[in-house]
């Protein structure tokens, strides 16, 4: 029995994604058609996955497929899959809404800028609804495996506001995606040729055969000329295995790649992938990609990992977290298993030892292809683009990788080698700890560094001025995770981490006899000065040290040896998380003017306020009274 059309309307993001997508040029049209085949191969996997539990939703059709069809008549190109299907539900909930939650997120990032937004959407691939950048209307015929032909539904719009949907009777199983094209679409691909071109450069690797009819010549009858006209005949156009399951030396470079565009949308090509057959306890293939560009959640740590996990060739899940460490949830790829049940759960995922084994393997591939990335960096026989590829992913990704210290304590030491950093002898993040181990002075025994809200407050911090004075290199970090996982990394290769903000400055034995006797005199001489400072910054400072870390400034903050430094108790702070309140120490230049004007000054609670709150401030952070402090500075500029 049939029912009567239904109006619905579009989710107000799907109707803003259309207008998009009708009206931005697209310098890309032809990739819809990669859109739609992927959606119908996606449909047969999940066939496949349900039909593990009941076989009989197979029906009378166990080969699943894809074809291709025009009409040139009717202006017309049919995607049909016997996949898995739509109830009339499934397809008002998924053809009308934007379900994904990255997908909508991603509308949020929208300019309102055309021609931005356009090149924006063509990085991430808007599914099914980029059917809408070639068609004027779309039908979609569908009906879900195991219902009754009488279930089938009948969606249809024109992209705009709204879609009807209706009840029909369809035999086979499976969706039908029937694009009727705009004009100029339609001149171009109405043709056979056309389509398998645009096949075979986006789909080939589809491991569902997608097949198309035969074409022949016909001569032509009374002095007509001959034509190529479509027979009822079908044939598979593109390779139809999948590429992960053949041999290394089968797959082009063109294939990798595209490949990568399938699975990931993204436009620019891989830095790097990795594809093994790995054999042993536990037998899996992985094909893993390091992408050139981070995606723009990247930051979100509930966001699904880009590893899609199959058994024996059946897909089984995307964001299979439990295949990849979170600080490399960044790599893209397949892992197919040989020896996981067809029907793992995500919670058996989590326990499996084989599947503990593949995240081991695959953490190690991926840090393998970092380093070779890393190597090719001063290798002088490498172009200039793979040249300067460790450092495209450094940028995109270095601070995740970061999280890698103090989450895998076992590969630490080869996440340690792949850290680069600013430094003051280099604005560029390109020092790695092995470079700076390699400048070290004589003498030297720790690696020196600092953090701070950014690279400019930690380039001219005042922490740094004795190690400028001495030509010591300090490596700048102003990453959020950095006070995180430093915490992480005690050592490198054998020589201490020393952040230049903590504790009392040990420059050990680049301080010769002289610069010591010096210190130790200026802070005999001024005792009495610190006691006074002492005293009038009790609630402020945990004690008022002489330092010999200043050559410009007068003064600086410090924290002890294992307290938290200020930068991440700020950060904690606006976090809005509890942070344990610990005074720091206030170090003073006894060689700085305005300090040799403390002794005897009418201002001296004045000044000693000014010196802790100028500190403050050339730390990164605010006075805790920053009217008093102008107060008190302007009274003495009067
Ligand atoms: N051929 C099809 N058969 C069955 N369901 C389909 C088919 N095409 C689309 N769908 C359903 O419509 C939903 C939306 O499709 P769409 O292409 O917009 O997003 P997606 O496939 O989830 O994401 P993406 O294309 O970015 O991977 C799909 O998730 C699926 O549920």
């Amino acid at each position: 029995m049939s029912q009567d059309k239904q109006k619905h309307s579009f989710q107000a993001e799907v109707a803003q994604l259309l207008h998009l997508v009708t009206h931005s040029l697209y310098s890309n049209q032809e990739i819809f058609l990669r859109e739609l085949v992927s959606n119908a191969s996606d449909a047969c996997d999940k066939l496949r996955f349900e039909a593990l539990a009941d076989n009989s939703l197979y029906e009378d059709q166990p080969n699943l497929e894809i074809r291709v069809d025009f009409d040139t008549e009717a202006k017309t190109l049919t995607i049909t899959d016997n996949g898995i299907g739509l109830s009339r539900q499934e397809a008002i909930d998924n053809l009308g809404t934007i379900a994904k939650s990255g997908t909508r997120e991603f509308m949020g990032k929208l300019s309102g800028d055309q021609k931005a937004d356009a090149q924006l959407i063509g990085q991430f691939g808007v599914g099914f609804y980029s059917g809408f950048i070639v068609a004027d209307r779309i039908s979609v015929e569908s009906r879900r495996a195991g219902a009754k032909p009488e279930a089938g539904v009948r969606w249809s719009s024109t992209g705009s506001g709204d879609f009807e949907v209706e009840e029909i009777t369809r035999e086979k199983r499976g969706t039908s995606v029937i694009l009727h094209l705009k004009p100029e679409a339609a001149a171009e691909y109405l043709s056979t040729w056309k389509i398998k071109s645009v096949i075979g450069k986006y789909s080939d690797h589809i491991s569902l055969p997608i097949l198309m009819r035969k074409e022949e010549w016909k001569e032509g009858q009374d002095n007509q000329p001959g034509k190529m006209e479509l027979t009822d005949e079908w044939e598979t156009v593109n390779q139809a295995s999948a590429l992960w399951t053949r041999a290394r030396k089968d797959v082009t470079e063109e294939q990798y790649k595209s490949f990568y565009q399938q699975i990931t949308h993204d436009h620019e090509d891989p830095l790097a992938w990795s594809h093994n057959r790995v054999e042993g306890a536990t037998e899996y293939t992985q094909l893993l990609y390091i992408p050139a560009h981070a995606p723009f959640d990247l930051w979100n740590r509930d966001k699904p990992a880009g590893v899609k996990l199959y058994v024996k060739r059946v897909f089984i899940m995307d964001e299979a977290q439990a295949l990849m460490p979170l600080y490399l949830r960044f790599v893209k790829g397949v892992i197919d298993s040989a020896d996981l049940p067809l029907n793992v759960s995500r919670e058996l995922l989590q326990e499996s030892r084989d599947v503990r084994s593949i995240r081991e393997g695959s953490t190690k591939r991926v840090l393998g292809m970092l380093e070779e990335l890393a190597k090719l960096e001063k290798d002088e026989s490498a172009s200039e683009e793979d040249k300067g590829k460790y450092a495209k992913f450094w940028a995109e990704f270095g601070a995740v990788l970061k999280e890698g210290l103090g989450e895998d304590f076992g590969n630490r030491e080869r996440i340690a080698k792949l850290l680069r950093f600013s430094s003051t002898q280099s604005d560029a993040p390109t020092v790695s700890l092995a470079d700076y181990k390699a400048r070290m002075k004589e003498g030297q025994e720790a690696i020196y560094y600092i953090t701070a809200d950014t690279l400019a407050a930690a380039k001219n911090s005042p922490q740094l001025e004795v190690f400028r004075k001495k030509g010591l290199e300090v490596l700048l970090m102003a990453d959020r995770v950095d006070e995180w996982s430093l915490n992480y990394l005690q050592d490198f290769d054998g020589t201490p981490l020393q952040s230049v903000a903590k504790g009392a400055v040990d420059l050990g034995k680049l301080q010769d006899d002289e610069e010591k006797k010096k210190a130790e005199e200026a802070a005999e001489a001024f005792k009495p000065v610190l006691a006074k400072l002492k005293e009038a910054l009790k609630d402020k400072a945990e004690d008022v040290r002489v330092t010999s870390r200043l050559v410009d400034s007068p003064a600086c903050l410090v924290v002890g040896d294992g307290g938290m430094s200020l930068q991440l108790a700020r950060m904690l702070k606006q976090a809005g998380q509890k942070v344990p309140e610990a005074k720091p120490v206030l170090e003073v230049n006894p060689e700085h003017a305005l300090v040799k004007k403390l002794d005897g000054s009418v201002h001296f609670h004045d000044l000693a306020q000014i010196l802790f709150d100028q500190a403050v401030l050339a730390e990164g952070g605010l006075p805790e009274d920053p009217a008093a402090y102008v107060k008190r500075v302007n009274a003495l500029l009067a």
